[in-house]
């Protein structure tokens, strides 16, 4: 869907993107990860062409880029950003409902939408359509910066740090919401960060940037598992891969069936990384499983977790 072939971007002197070459296919969820000034940003605005490349080409459907007018393709490519971005002046309707006025969508189409996006992002839309940023919290507004960048149902979603600067909570919260937005609309999405955990949750596929370059790309569980270097391992956080490898993984895969076992039962959908730690906590080596609904499902034993590496 959007390709990449030998792009290179410099500001000055100084190389941002070196010979960048990448592939992301549709409804991936590519996470562009990597050090402060790593070139995340730079390779994110070329797609919608905030910035213009200088060398190489990106193709977008097969098509060039610069082919597109600038505006049509920031209309096709939902934008999501750290600060927001958000229009002062504007109330939360309006700002959210930018885009689907350019596109000159009926009046009531947009308020049905507007609604609709507020309701899935949790803001109340009785509560929360009237208001202005500024009578918003700071999560609140990244909220509405998401609603505002899904709302004329892009093809492309692209979002630079919008979860930054959040609490851990609520920033919880919004990756959990992405994951599902994804999951649900097959959407194709283009991350950057530079927390590793949320690459990890979120990614179908990491490309991990130092200095302009690709060192390594791939599924979260490459990476962990076949790290291509000293650079990669240190990124992951050497000494935590094993756990996050459990991490990637939910109790329902290794529970043993039809057993039963004592205790406060846990949930099917936990991650492997948050089982072992109720197992530490509880000193037990057998935890009862629960289906959604409290439905005994079997048993999960401690040892288990150490053949359960993905
Ligand atoms: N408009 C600009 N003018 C000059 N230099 C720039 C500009 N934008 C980016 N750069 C430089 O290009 C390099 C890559 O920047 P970029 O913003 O892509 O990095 P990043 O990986 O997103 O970093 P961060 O995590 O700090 O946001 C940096 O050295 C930065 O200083």
């Amino acid at each position: 869907m959007i390709e990449f072939l030998g792009v290179s971007k410099s500001f000055g002197d100084a190389a941002a993107v070196r010979d960048l070459s990448l592939s992301i296919e549709r409804g991936e969820f590519t996470v562009l990860i990597g050090g402060s000034g790593s070139g995340k940003s730079t390779t994110l605005k070329m797609i919608n062409r905030l910035i213009e490349h200088d060398a190489g080409r990106i193709l977008f459907q097969g098509q060039e880029i610069r082919s597109f007018k600038p505006e049509d393709i920031r209309r096709r490519m939902g934008y999501a950003i750290q600060s927001t971005g958000l229009f002062p002046h504007w109330t939360v309707a309006q700002n959210i409902a930018t885009v689907p006025q350019l596109l000159k969508w009926p009046a009531a189409r947009i308020a049905q939408r507007v609604a609709e996006l507020l309701g899935l992002l949790g803001l109340p839309p009785d509560q929360y359509q009237g208001r202005y940023p500024h009578q918003l919290s700071g999560g609140q507004q990244q909220r509405v910066g998401v609603a505002r960048a899904l709302a004329a149902d892009p093809e492309v979603l692209l979002m630079d740090e919008p979860f930054g600067a959040l609490d851990p909570i609520t920033r919880g919260a919004l990756q959990q919401e992405m994951a599902r937005i994804h999951r649900a609309s097959g959407k194709t999405i283009v991350l950057v960060t530079h927390d590793i955990d949320e690459a990890l949750g979120l990614a179908t596929r990491i490309v991990l940037l130092d200095q302009g370059r690709i060192v390594q790309a791939g599924t979260p569980t490459e990476l962990l598992r076949r790290p291509a270097n000293d650079f990669v391992r240190d990124f992951l956080g050497r000494g935590e891969i094993g756990i996050k490898l459990l991490g990637l993984e939910t109790v329902a895969a290794r529970v043993r069936p039809n057993e039963l076992a004592e205790g406060e039962p846990i949930a099917a959908t936990l991650s492997l990384r948050d089982a072992l730690s109720v197992f530490v906590a509880r000193s037990v080596e057998r935890l009862p499983v629960v289906d959604a609904q409290g439905r005994p499902l079997g048993t999960l034993h401690f040892a288990d977790l150490l053949h359960s590496a993905v």
